[in-house]
C-alpha cells in the first residue's frame, strides 16, 4: 500500500542548495566551469518513495551521483548533503556506497563485466538462497548467476541490476530509471519491491522518465528541470488535478499527459551553458513578468515547494 498517512517520519536524506559543475577544456587550453545542477533542493524519509521526474539532461542521474559520490573527478560540488542529519562526506559516501545507499545505475555497463552475475547480486550482505529466490521472482533462470554482463539481454542485465538493490539491506535505495526494458508485468513486480521496502522504512529514490508509474507508486514527486527543482509535490496532486499542481512547468507536464489531453510544452529546456539569468523556466513561462529576471527560490505552499513567485 502506498503513503504512510498521517504518520510523521524522519529525514533520511537532505539535500540544501546542491550544485554540480563540471571543469572543461575550451579551444586551446582555456577551463571553462559548466554548471548542471544548481540551488537544488529536496529531501527524502523514511518509508517513503520520492521519485525525481523530468526532462533528459535535467540533472536526475547527476544528482544520484553526487549523492553517492561517484560523479568524475573534474566536477565539483557543492551545498549541502545530510544523511540521516549527518552531513554526507566523502569517506561516509564510500563506507555507505554499495551497503547503506544502493544504487541501481540507468545503464547497465555498471555491471562488472568480470565477474558472474549471481556473485554480484550477493555482493556484500546478500545469500544464494536470496539471489536464488529473487531471480525466480523476476524470471530468471537459476542458471543465469553463472552468466557473464555481456551474456545478458538489456532486459536481463536490468533484472539482474534491479535484484542487486532489492536482497541488499541498503537504507536508501536510488533507482535510475529501473523500468525501460522491462515487459509491463516485471516492472509492476519490480515496482511493487521497492513500494514494499519503502513500506518497511526504507527511502527509495526513483528516477523517471514515466510520469504514470510514478503517481501509481510514489509518495511525493520531485520535478526537476535545467538541474533544479521547480516543484515537489504529493502524487496524489497530479491525481486531483491541475488546479492542485503549483509550477508552470508541472502544469504544462500535467497537460502533456495523454489521459490529460496529450498538449504539447513549447520550447525546450535550456543547455547548461546557456542559462537564463533569472527564473530557468521564464523562457517558456506564459506567466513570466519583469520580476521573473530575478532568480526564484523553492518555498513552501500549500503542503509542497514551488520555485516560481507566481504560484499561489
Ligand atoms: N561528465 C560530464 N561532463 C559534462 N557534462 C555532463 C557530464 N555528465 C553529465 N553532464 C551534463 O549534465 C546534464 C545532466 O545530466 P544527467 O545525466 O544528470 O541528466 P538526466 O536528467 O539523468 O537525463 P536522462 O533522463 O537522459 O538520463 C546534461 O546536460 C549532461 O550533458
Ligand atoms: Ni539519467
Amino acid at each position: 500500500m502506498k503513503g504512510t498517512g498521517v504518520k510523521m517520519s524522519k529525514n533520511m536524506l537532505d539535500i540544501n542548495n546542491l550544485s554540480v559543475s563540471f571543469l572543461m577544456y575550451g579551444q586551446g587550453l582555456e577551463q571553462k566551469e559548466l554548471t548542471v545542477i544548481s540551488d537544488l533542493s529536496v529531501s527524502v524519509k523514511e518509508g517513503e518513495i520520492l521519485a525525481i521526474a523530468g526532462s533528459s539532461g535535467s540533472g536526475k542521474s547527476l544528482l544520484a551521483h553526487a549523492i553517492l559520490g561517484i560523479l568524475p573527478n573534474n566536477s565539483r560540488v557543492n551545498g549541502e548533503l545530510l544523511y540521516c542529519g549527518k552531513e554526507l562526506t566523502r569517506k561516509k559516501q564510500e563506507q555507505l556506497r554499495g551497503k547503506e545507499i544502493a544504487l541501481v545505475p540507468q545503464s547497465v555497463e555498471y555491471l562488472d563485466p568480470l565477474m558472474q552475475v549471481g556473485r554480484q547480486v550477493i555482493g556484500v550482505d546478500g545469500s544464494k538462497e536470496k539471489q536464488k529466490a529473487v531471480f525466480k521472482k523476476y524470471g530468471l533462470e537459476d542458471s543465469v548467476k553463472k552468466m557473464y554482463p555481456f551474456q545478458l539481454s538489456g532486459g536481463m542485465a536490468r533484472r539482474v541490476l534491479v535484484s542487486t538493490a532489492v536482497i541488499s539491506n541498503a537504507k536508501l535505495i536510488i533507482a535510475d530509471e529501473p523500468t525501460p526494458g522491462l515487459s509491463k508485468e516485471i516492472a509492476q513486480t519490480t515496482m511493487g519491491h521497492f513500494r514494499a521496502l519503502a513500506d518497511e522504512g526504507r527511502g527509495v529514490i526513483l528516477i523517471t522518465h514515466d510520469l504514470d508509474l510514478a503517481l501509481a507508486y510514489a509518495d511525493r514527486i520531485a520535478v526537476f528541470y535545467s538541474g533544479t527543482t521547480v516543484e515537489v509535490a504529493a502524487a496524489k496532486d497530479f491525481n486531483t488535478g491541475v488546479e492542485a499542481l503549483r509550477h508552470p512547468y508541472t502544469k504544462a507536464l500535467w497537460r502533456a499527459m495523454p489521459q490529460n489531453g496529450f498538449q504539447p510544452i513549447e520550447g525546450s529546456q535550456p543547455y547548461a551553458g546557456e542559462l537564463p539569468k533569472g527564473c530557468l523556466f521564464a523562457p517558456r513561462c506564459p506567466q513570466r513578468t519583469k520580476a521573473c529576471e530575478e532568480r526564484p527560490s523553492m518555498r513552501p505552499l500549500r503542503g509542497g515547494e514551488v520555485c516560481c513567485i507566481h504560484a499561489t
